[in-house]
């Protein structure tokens, strides 16, 4: 049985540590509308309070619900926010480029990524990141984009678990009940794109990571030859998202 209410004890008293460790008074969060970012920005106000700033970023592809939904959070929660469109930005990209919506969807990424480092300089605050275990371990997110933040609080929680979490912090209804999206084009869901439920993948990735089961004794327990080769290539593929960029070990020649 998991302890949320213990869960969010320690990741308050975590944010606060780390950010002081930092040498910050301030954080600075990308709320998108979408749970983990509300999940991110509830415990940052609950650590940080008024000096927990959360910056709304629509662009041309954003749904009109996603910022409502922010706003929502923003509202029920006294967190003071900005609204930064980088729809000029997205705009000036789609000039020299064909409609290839990965493309677009990580470049998004990357200018909300920027403008929260922009915003993170100027007030002098850390940005604090919203990737959940689920997306770290699959690679679902946008290198230098989305992924980028100083410090992480639920990079240990696996999407399907994180639901009954965001209850407990009272996140709103409207976003509890909506299909996780990274909002980067007109209708896209995670789980279209993953092909499986998060609770499916989650079911997996807990047997396959946490309890490091064999392909053998995952077929025994039922899962598919082709869904288990898919998960672990995937991770594998991406494992590099991971990790810092190599560099090249000069040693005997300097
Ligand atoms: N969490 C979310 O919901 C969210 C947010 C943004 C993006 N996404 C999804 O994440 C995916 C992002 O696409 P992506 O993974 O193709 O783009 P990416 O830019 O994150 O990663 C691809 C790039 O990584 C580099 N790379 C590839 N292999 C490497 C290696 N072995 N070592 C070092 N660098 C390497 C290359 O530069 C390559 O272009 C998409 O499916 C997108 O929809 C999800
Ligand atoms: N529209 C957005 N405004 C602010 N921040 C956003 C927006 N869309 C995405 N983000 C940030 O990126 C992460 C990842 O989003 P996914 O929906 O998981 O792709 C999100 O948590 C926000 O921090
Ligand atoms: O990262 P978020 O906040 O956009 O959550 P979701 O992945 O549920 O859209
Ligand atoms: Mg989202």
């Amino acid at each position: 049985m998991k302890d949320w209410k213990k869960v969010k004890q320690y990741l308050i008293s975590f944010l606060k540590d780390e950010v002081s460790k930092a040498g910050f008074e301030k954080v600075t969060v990308g709320l998108s509308g979408g749970l983990d970012s509300a999940v991110v920005a509830i415990l940052c106000k609950e650590a940080f309070g008024k000096n927990l700033n959360c910056v709304l970023m629509p662009s041309q592809f954003s749904s009109q619900s996603s910022i409502e939904h922010a706003i929502e959070v923003c509202e029920k929660f006294d967190i003071r926010y900005d609204i930064v469109s980088i729809e000029p930005m997205v705009s000036a990209f789609l000039k020299n480029m064909d409609n290839d919506k990965l493309r677009i969807g990580n470049f998004s990424a990357r200018m909300r990524m920027s403008v929260l480092y922009d915003i993170s300089f100027k007030e002098k605050s850390l940005v604090v990141g919203t990737s959940n275990k689920s997306e770290l371990l699959l690679g679902y997110g946008t290198i230098f984009g989305d992924i980028a933040c100083a410090i992480n609080p639920i990079g240990e929680i696996y999407k399907s678990d994180e639901f009954e979490f965001a209850k407990l912090l009272g996140v709103p209804e409207s976003i509890l009940t909506k299909a996780p999206s990274a909002d980067l084009w007109e209708g896209q869901s995670d789980e279209d794109e993953l092909g499986h439920t998060y609770k499916e993948i989650d079911d997996l990735l807990k047997l396959m990571v946490d309890d490091k089961k064999s392909k053998d004794e995952l077929l025994k327990l039922g899962f598919e030859a082709s869904f288990i080769d898919k998960i672990n290539n995937r991770m594998k593929a991406n494992a590099f998202k991971g990790k810092l960029p190599t560099i090249a070990k000069l040693g005997e020649y300097l």
